[in-house]
This record gives structure tokens, C-alpha cells and sequence, in this order.
């Protein structure tokens, strides 16, 4: 991933100002416990989101109030603008200390995505659930915690774009939490860059969006000539609000058209990802696994790590290798447990540096016997293993609806 040059000092910088509207106070190690939550933390978590609920409709009334007065959120300019007010009644994203209890939603699933409405990962949740009532949470984390709670039905959440790699966070954050994976969607993802009516891209100094819709737009930027400076933050559709609600006519956003819809800003160049087929692969997660099957083509996803032994990973390879099991993806993970680890006495003073976790992804239900066998074997060179879900593959890449989810 190429580096994000350091902010222009001219133009106001992002960091101080949360594009999440909640008031967004990082909890303590000692506040958030990101575990399983056992009966009573759940019951505790549920009081403490009651009681948030006032507090909350009372700031969303404040919000709403506030929706059209855009020039009040924008200090640093001061022209007058000629603005489609952003619509106050899109959902605001949950944040992590903010959960308020989802609204009455009938039978409709509740899905949980990162970004705010516009974002791709929005659009992935309804691909994977048509009619499902998204959820916009401003952080990986809140989305999953969102599901722990029952606040949220599923997560979507993106692991790898086809251009720009995998998103580690969410590798991560699946093996701390204890969510599993129910299927995946792919998504094609077509990027615009979006200003205000009127601004020109003469006019441009900065470029903002997700780390990876920079990535994925990175060539594209520079044969455009522009001369900018690239910042990331949180999502594309939350850069495009960004820019709205700030009023910058400086700045450009890297979002899709709906972000452009949603947020009042015009397009200025479309289809600016590097490569035509740009394509985000999410994962779908649930409280509870699905019954895996064999009458349609099943993926299924495992993370391990191995305590001693050389050769461990050709082992495990190879287990997979002998059943004619395809591995559609390997990724490795610093195991944060054992970042540096003392060796033997026969080695003192050294120590072993780069310990690695281990996610695999096969073509194999677990209802298969040789994806059983498979496993049974890599067990035996592994010190840890997880399932971390056993689920439909997406077989339809480009259809605008429909993916790999559960029945
Ligand atoms: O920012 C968004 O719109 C997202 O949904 C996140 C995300 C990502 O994490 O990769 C999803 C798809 C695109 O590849 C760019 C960004």
C-alpha cells in the first residue's frame, strides 16, 4: 500500500475531526472487553445501551436541527455555497461506545457494515441480503460487536480487493472475536472522484478516501494531473460527506456515484480505479455458524498457528494437497501473543521474531470427508487451529445481486 503523504498544514486536517457525528471516545483495554460476551456482559452491555438511548435521541435531535446549516460546521470557509443539504434522516453510523438498540425492524435482517451510507461495503451488505436493513457502524470493530450484542443480525465486511490485497484488520479482528464466517459476496467496486457543484480540478490540493480506494486509484490520480495530497480516513462514502458537510472546495473525495447522490457533490472523473476489474471480496458473519453442505460448491476458512517442528506449513499444505483440495487463499498474521519468543537454553540470549498466524481458505465443505481428514491431519502439526466457517462460495461475481450466502 503506497504512503499517504503527510497533510497540507493550509487546509484543515481530518484527524481533529471525526467524520463519525457520535461522539466517538476510543474506550479503555479495562472498558471493552472484545471476547465472546458471556450472559452477564450481555445483560450488562444491554443496560448500559438503555440508558444511552435518551442521551442519543436527544443528540440526534440536536443533529437533525443542524442538518441544513452546513456553513455552521465549516470553519475555515467562508464562501457562500451552493449545496444540496445533506438529508439528516440517513442512519449515523453506530461508534464504539455508542450503541443505541437497532429501530423496529419487523422481520427485515439486520446487517451491520464500517462506513457510513453510500459506502461500498453498504452496498455488499445488500448484496448479500437483498432487503436487509444495513447498519452503518464507524469502525470493523463496532460492526462486530454490533452483532455480539444483537444489535445487528450479520456483519459484511471486506477482506481482500483484488487490486489493493487484504484488509488485516478484519483478519485480525475475525480471531478476536467469535463470529463466524456464513458466506462471502464479491463486489464490483467503480470508483468516481467527487467535488463540490462548480469546483474544478484545477482547484483540487487533497484527495481523500479509504486507504484502499487511494490504492486502488493511485495511478489513475497521477495521470489525471493532479497535484495533490493523498489522506486517508475511515471510508469512501464518509469522505464524501466530508467534503460536503465541510464545504471544501479544495478537496476531492474518492467515493461511488451513490455517495455522490447521497451527498450533493458532482462527479468529476468516473471509473478512476487503476484496473476495470476491481472487485471487493466480504465476508458475511453470525452468531452462529450455518450447517455446511455438499450439493452446491462450499469454501471454508481456517486460521492456525504451529508451536515447534520445521516444515509445519508444507505439512499442512500438503494435507490439502493429497485430497485434491484447491487453497484459494493463504494469509499470515503476526501472532500477537507471541510477538518475540524466547528459544531453548542451548540458545540463550536469542529470540524467535516473527511468529505467524496462519488463515487458509479451501474449496471443501466440512461436510465433505476429505476436508474432514484434511483437517483431523493438519491438527496433528498444529498447535491451534480454528474453523472459522464453512460456507457457499460466491460463483457470481458480476451479478448485481445474489452471492454466497446462506439459505
Ligand atoms: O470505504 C468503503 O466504502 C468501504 O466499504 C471499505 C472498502 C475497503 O475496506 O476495502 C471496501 C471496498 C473498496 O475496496 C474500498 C473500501
Amino acid at each position: 500500500m503506497q504512503s499517504i503523504p503527510a497533510t497540507n498544514p493550509t487546509i484543515p486536517a481530518l484527524k481533529s475531526k471525526p467524520i463519525c457525528s457520535l461522539p466517538r471516545s476510543l474506550p479503555t483495554r479495562a472498558m471493552y472487553r472484545p471476547d465472546t460476551p458471556s450472559r452477564s456482559d450481555w445483560q450488562s452491555s444491554c443496560a448500559i445501551l438503555a440508558s444511552k438511548v435518551a442521551v442519543l435521541a436527544q443528540q440526534q435531535e440536536v443533529q437533525k436541527s443542524n442538518g441544513t446549516d452546513l456553513t455552521s460546521l465549516n470553519g475555515h470557509h467562508n464562501q457562500t455555497l451552493d449545496l444540496v443539504p445533506i438529508d439528516p434522516n440517513l442512519p449515523r453510523p453506530l461508534s464504539i461506545t455508542d450503541f443505541s438498540p437497532a429501530p423496529m425492524h419487523g422481520s427485515q435482517l439486520r446487517v451491520a457494515y464500517q462506513g457510513v451510507p453510500g459506502a461500498y461495503s453498504e452496498a455488499a451488505a445488500g448484496k448479500a441480503y437483498p432487503n436487509c436493513e444495513a447498519i452503518p457502524c464507524d469502525q470493523f470493530e463496532v460492526a462486530f460487536q454490533a452483532v455480539e450484542l444483537w444489535i445487528a443480525d450479520r456483519a459484511v465486511l471486506p477482506v481482500e480487493n483484488s487490486l489493493g490485497g487484504s484488509i488485516h484488520r478484519n483478519y485480525d479482528l475475525l480471531l478476536r472475536h467469535r463470529l463466524h464466517i456464513v458466506g462471502e459476496v464479491q463486489l464490483p467496486v467503480h470508483h468516481c472522484l467527487l467535488a463540490l457543484p462548480g469546483v474544478r480540478k484545477e482547484y483540487l490540493t487533497r484527495v481523500i478516501s479509504h486507504p484502499q480506494a487511494l490504492s486502488q486509484c493511485e495511478l489513475t490520480l497521477t495521470k489525471l494531473g493532479l497535484n495533490v495530497v493523498r489522506e486517508a480516513v475511515d471510508d469512501t462514502a464518509g469522505a464524501a460527506e466530508f467534503v460536503a458537510a465541510n464545504s471544501l472546495r479544495d478537496t476531492a473525495a474518492i467515493a461511488s456515484a451513490r455517495a455522490a447522490d447521497l451527498y450533493g457533490l458532482q462527479i468529476l472523473a468516473d471509473g478512476i480505479q487503476d484496473d476495470s476489474s476491481n472487485v471487493t471480496r466480504f465476508v458475511m458473519l453470525a452468531r452462529e455458524p450455518i450447517i455446511p453442505r455438499t450439493d452446491r460448491p462450499f469454501k471454508t476458512s481456517i486460521v492456525f498457528a504451529h508451536d515447534k517442528g520445521t516444515s509445519v506449513l508444507f505439512k499442512v499444505l500438503s494435507a490439502f494437497a493429497f485430497r485434491n483440495i484447491s487453497l484459494t487463499k493463504i494469509e499470515s498474521r503476526p501472532h500477537r501473543n507471541r510477538p518475540i519468543r524466547l528459544v531453548d537454553d542451548a540458545n540463550v540470549g536469542t529470540a524467535k521474531h516473527f511468529e505467524y498466524m496462519f488463515y487458509v481458505d479451501f474449496e471443501a465443505s466440512m461436510a465433505e470427508v476429505r476436508a474432514q481428514n484434511a483437517l483431523a491431519e493438519v491438527q496433528e502439526f498444529t498447535s491451534f487451529l480454528r474453523v472459522l466457517g464453512s460456507y457457499p462460495m460466491d460463483m457470481t461475481p458480476w451479478s448485481p445481486s445474489g452471492g454466497g450466502a446462506e439459505d
